[in-house]
């Protein structure tokens, strides 16, 4: 009899991915940082070049790969090699709950489809006093804290270490981004003052039906964009815009991938768009990946950026609060199956 998975797992027919006829990606956007980090060069014109690299990967792609980022090259190993060691019972005592969205998941959806992933989420501040439910008519507020297992130093460790460099490396391309849109570098900086920046651990378990199942479905991020690591197994996938083709990407030793979100959709007034992208699964081998959102402060009012607005390029978006979209996509999670989930699409302005 064929392997079974649950019910709840199983994705729609024209969401399968199509194990017999991968494609790959075979140029993929590239931005090599060592002009940054080198002393012979002029900074102000090394960031106006890559800037202008980042500028086509995004308009073209809505995602890139980044080497030389300056991130320890260990980093993702430690984390991989301390999570698969921490036992079950660690695990489910710090599972993510109504009251607490931070710690661990099995149970996470993707449109309403459970995703073949374990998770666990951890804010980069340890601690951040926000509206208890993150919705407009909340007046109690609650102090959140992230939720470590107990007695797991190494894990913590790891985990901290991993955010501080993909935190350094999130500040270098916020200015690198508002270059990339003819802006000041510092343009985008304010934005995240008390920020909701927040790391996560995918672990994706050997399924014994890929074909039917999805690491990740098919989503864009919400957030400005993501830095996500990943092991050596490929799984990433990204939606080419031109046709709808499904793309695998090869991973690259010591490169992170940079993914484009929802916000700098809207803050670029749609010159960059977030890409669809999605993470496969397969039979035989467990693949980790790890990832730090670039998420603005609760109170940040998201809109098209003034300076990309104008006459012949009116706004698109209407604004919307950071915290509050937020709160909506991460309490979801705990909410029932059949209650539509927020996009930003819903604050697009029809002509
Ligand atoms: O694991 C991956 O390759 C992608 C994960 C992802 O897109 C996400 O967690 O938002
Ligand atoms: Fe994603």
């Amino acid at each position: 009899m064929a392997p079974s998975i649950d019910e709840a797992a199983v994705q729609p027919l024209e969401l399968r991915p199509k194990l017999d006829c991968i494609k790959y990606l075979e140029e993929v956007p590239l931005i090599d940082l060592s002009p940054l980090r080198s002393k012979n060069c002029d900074l102000s014109e090394a960031k106006e070049k890559l800037a202008s690299q980042l500028h086509d990967c995004l308009k073209e792609w809505g995602f890139f790969l980044v080497v030389n980022h300056g991130m320890a090259t260990d980093a993702l190993a430690k984390v991989k090699s301390t999570f698969t060691k921490l036992p079950e019972e660690d695990k489910k005592k710090v599972a993510r709950n109504e009251k607490n969205p931070w710690g661990y998941s099995e149970k996470d959806l993707t449109k309403n489809t459970k995703d073949w992933v374990e998770v666990f989420d951890y804010m980069v501040a340890e601690e951040l006093t926000l509206p208890e439910t993150f919705e407009p008519d909340c007046k109690t507020v609650v102090k959140f804290r992230n939720n470590w297992p107990e007695n797991q130093p190494e894990f913590q460790k790891a985990c901290e270490d991993f955010t501080t460099g993909t935190m350094k490396l999130l500040y270098e391309l916020m200015e690198l981004i508002a270059l990339s849109l003819g802006l000041s570098e510092d343009r985008l900086k304010p934005y995240f003052d008390e920020n909701l920046c927040y790391s996560r651990i995918n672990y994706y378990p050997p399924c014994p039906t890929p074909e039917l199942a999805l690491g990740k479905g098919a989503h864009k991020d919400h957030c400005a964009y993501t830095v996500l690591a990943t092991d050596e197994v490929s799984g990433f996938e990204v939606m080419r815009k031109s046709d709808g083709e499904w793309l695998r990407v090869r991973p690259i030793p010591d490169s992170v991938i940079v993914v484009g979100g929802d916000i700098l959709q809207v803050w670029s007034n749609e010159i960059y768009e977030s890409v669809v992208h999605r993470a496969v699964v397969n039979s035989e081998k467990e693949r980790l990946s790890m990832l730090t959102v670039a998420a603005p402060a609760f109170e940040v009012m998201v809109a098209p950026l003034d300076e990309l607005v104008g006459e012949k390029t009116p706004a698109k978006y209407r604004a919307y609060k950071w915290g509050e979209f937020y709160g909506a996509r991460k309490f979801s999670n705990f909410r029932k199956l059949d209650t539509p989930v927020l996009e930003v699409a819903d604050y697009k302005i029809r002509s």
